[in-house]
């Protein structure tokens, strides 16, 4: 059996050759593998010596003085590897790592010869005293060798024979006509593996193409790509159809041809109104061209107008409508009437009325009675939210307006309101200042965000509610007399349900139908409990007549009527007491129908409007009144129920009323 020596700086790459040798020869040779620092010298005597390169022969042949046959291979890259160097960056130092140093030059000559030269090359191998700090390495199979710190590790394995060594190796062993073919098809079976590889690559990358295409050109935008010259190198249907320009004739031209500069600005283009605007592309973090973004002006009012629209689905939305407002007196008819005919103007509105009375029933039906229904309704109460927060609540802040404002800044109910309805609930409280900024609004159309310079122009419509005398408040001078003028441009009256005692029969039907599904009142209630609450005065309005639907829902028994006894304690005793007459004045009896700690609740509720339970008992602890959370929802629920308070949740909060404000002041 023909023998073969193979002698390298490594152990790897002898090994490396000799697979590739076995790959083709077969087991027909014995073939032997030794490093340059073995001693080989008992073996040179074989049938041929193969040194892995002219650096291994050169060393060898210093120290050996005898004849024998040797070939020195040429050996390349392996082309699976080559790609991945080919994306490194230009000019990016490298580190060649491998186990020696003369090894380390052999694979950076390699390299360079192979025309993979746009990097800057330095060697590394075990031992090395100082080398070049970088973060990407190139190893031809001495990962292990890597030193840290190295971010990439591009691992080219063993290069592998070259074709014409193999021949001449075939050459030398007498045996080309046995294997002559099986070297052609082996190389050849490489040729058709990178020829594969390229048309796999061909195809992905006309198939992104169009997937790109077809993505730029569904944009509603114009898109314009440019290299870092400025050179269009590829832009959308809709930029074209904008610029009105065909592809051939931009495709390559200076951007800077059709626009004379490009920073953010709404320009007009061929007659069309567009929104110019430039950002820089990088690509791993380098410069690598310019996209330029054309929008149409009529686009993003169209995208405005629908995200308005969807913003009216959350809690800006106003649910009720004419339909919900139940009343057949006449004075409902009518006030419902002209209601309905404001609805359809888009002046200001004034709703006066008591508290509990559907003011803001009635400003909801009017917003979905016009023609910015489908907008958001956005309701703010100035008895229910701190001054101090009142301003920014309103008309938003800047980001770093103050100490505390919340990053990005904060939109302002006006701003949301855009298109819709702003509902100024409780107006007769506004401080004197908000007055000063309400009336700037609303004779400007446009408001200035807190900690801003620049005004935003609105389009709201404004209606206004309070159960305040307001002319009164002006005459008083608590309340700005232009202000006052601006918004009672359309006024309407909220009724008394006292004034309208005709509708009482028919709001406990159209409540105790919601409450219990039960719409025969004469079933539910006995004839004395009817007329009872006929001629009582309800104060709270209809919100105390839902009050107590509710509460005496809760406590009927199956099969046995409401009867006056089961109503309220506080009505009967204001019926028995006054017959129905001077019902505020009742005040001794109704000294007795809040225990202390329900007075205390009552007390806290007026002196912190907005506060919560939690709050509320943590504060009886340390007052030593220990009334635990759940206490707390009872009482809160029965203080409603008496109509002295009105328990909202969000912004309103919980907000005393004028029952509750009269009963802490006796
Ligand atoms: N016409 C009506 N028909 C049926 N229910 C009504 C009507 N008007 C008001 N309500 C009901 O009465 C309650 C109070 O209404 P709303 O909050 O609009 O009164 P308000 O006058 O704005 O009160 P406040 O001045 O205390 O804010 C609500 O539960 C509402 O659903």
């Amino acid at each position: 059996m023909k023998k073969i020596l193979i002698i390298s700086f490594g152990e790897h790459t002898g090994l490396s050759i000799k697979a590739q040798l076995k790959d083709i020869l077969g087991d027909k040779f014995e073939i032997i593998n030794l490093s340059v620092d073995d001693s080989f010298d008992y073996c040179l005597y074989t049938d041929l010596v193969i040194f892995s390169s002219e650096e291994v022969r050169d060393i060898c042949l210093l120290t050996v003085d005898k004849e024998f046959d040797f070939i020195v291979l040429k050996r390349v890259i392996r082309h699976e590897c080559i790609d991945e160097i080919l994306k490194i960056r230009e000019n990016k130092d490298v580190l060649v790592v491998n186990d020696t140093e003369e090894s380390c030059k052999e694979v950076i000559n390699q390299l360079k010869k192979q025309g993979i030269d746009h990097v800057k090359y330095y060697q590394y191998y075990p031992g090395i005293s100082e080398y070049k700090e970088t973060d990407v390495a190139i190893t031809p199979g001495e990962s292990h060798l890597v030193p840290n710190g190295i971010k990439r590790v591009i691992d080219i394995s063993a290069r592998r024979m070259d074709v014409t060594s193999l021949i001449e190796v075939l050459m030398k062993l007498n045996c080309i006509e046995e294997y002559g073919s099986l070297v052609s098809s082996y190389f050849y079976r490489d040729m058709i593996n990178i020829s594969k590889k390229y048309i796999n690559m061909y195809q992905e990358t006309n198939r992104l193409k169009e997937i790109l295409t077809n993505i730029l050109d569904n944009q509603k935008n114009g898109i314009i790509y440019t290299d870092i010259e400025n050179r269009v190198f590829v832009l959308n249907e809709e930029a074209i159809n904008l610029l009105n320009i065909s592809r051939q004739d931009i495709i390559g031209k200076d951007i800077y041809t059709i626009f004379k500069e490009l920073k953010e600005d709404i320009i007009s283009i061929n007659n069309r109104e567009v929104l110019v605007s430039k950002e820089k592309i990088k690509s791993n973090n380098f410069y690598s061209g310019n996209m330029i973004v054309l929008n149409e002006v009529k686009h993003i009012h169209k995208i405005d107008d629908e995200l308005r629209k969807k913003e009216r689905s959350k809690e800006n939305y106003a649910r009720y409508t004419f339909d919900d407002m139940v009343g057949d007196s006449k004075s409902v008819t009518k006030s419902i009437d002209l209601a309905k005919k404001v609805a359809k103007t888009n002046s200001t509105v004034l709703i006066q009325g008591e508290t509990g009375t559907g003011k803001e029933v009635l400003a909801q039906a009017i917003h979905n009675e016009s023609e910015r229904k489908d907008y958001p309704f956005i309701a703010i109460n100035f008895a229910a939210i701190p001054e101090n927060l009142i301003e920014s609540e309103l008309f938003g802040y800047e980001e770093g307006a103050f100490t505390g404002a919340k990053k990005g800044g904060k939109i302002g109910l006006f701003k949301k309101a855009h298109k819709g309805t702003i509902f100024l609930d409780e107006i007769g409280d506004a401080s004197l200042y908000l007055q000063s900024r309400l009336l700037r609004v609303l004779q400007e159309r446009e408001i200035t965000p807190v900690g801003s310079t620049e005004t935003i122009p609105i389009d709201i419509r404004v209606i206004a509610a309070t159960n305040k005398e307001l002319f009164e408040e002006v005459k008083l001078k608590n309340f700005r007399e232009d202000l006052y003028y601006r918004l009672n441009v359309m006024p309407i009256y909220s009724i008394p349900l006292r004034n309208r005692k005709e509708d009482i029969k028919l709001l406990l039907k159209y409540y105790l139908s919601k409450v219990t599904k039960n719409n025969d009142l004469s079933s539910f209630f006995t004839e004395d409990a009817i007329r009872l609450l006929e001629d009582y005065n309800w104060p709270g309005n209809i919100r105390e007549l839902v009050n107590v639907v509710e509460y005496v829902s809760t406590i009927k028994e199956i099969g046995i009527k409401i009867d006056i006894n089961d109503l309220p304690k506080y009505i009967v005793e204001l019926i028995n007491k006054n017959g129905n007459k001077d019902i505020f004045e009742a005040k001794l009896s109704l000294e007795q129908d809040l225990d202390e700690k329900e007075l205390w609740v009552l007390r806290k509720i007026y002196k912190y409007e907005g506060i919560g339970r939690r709050t509320l008992s943590i504060i009886s602890y340390e007052e030593g009144y220990d009334i635990g959370e759940g206490r707390i929802r009872s009482i809160m629920k029965k203080l409603r129920l008496y109509g002295y308070i009105d328990i909202n949740k969000g912004l309103k909060g919980t907000k005393i009323l004028k029952k509750g404000i009269e009963r802490v002041n006796l």
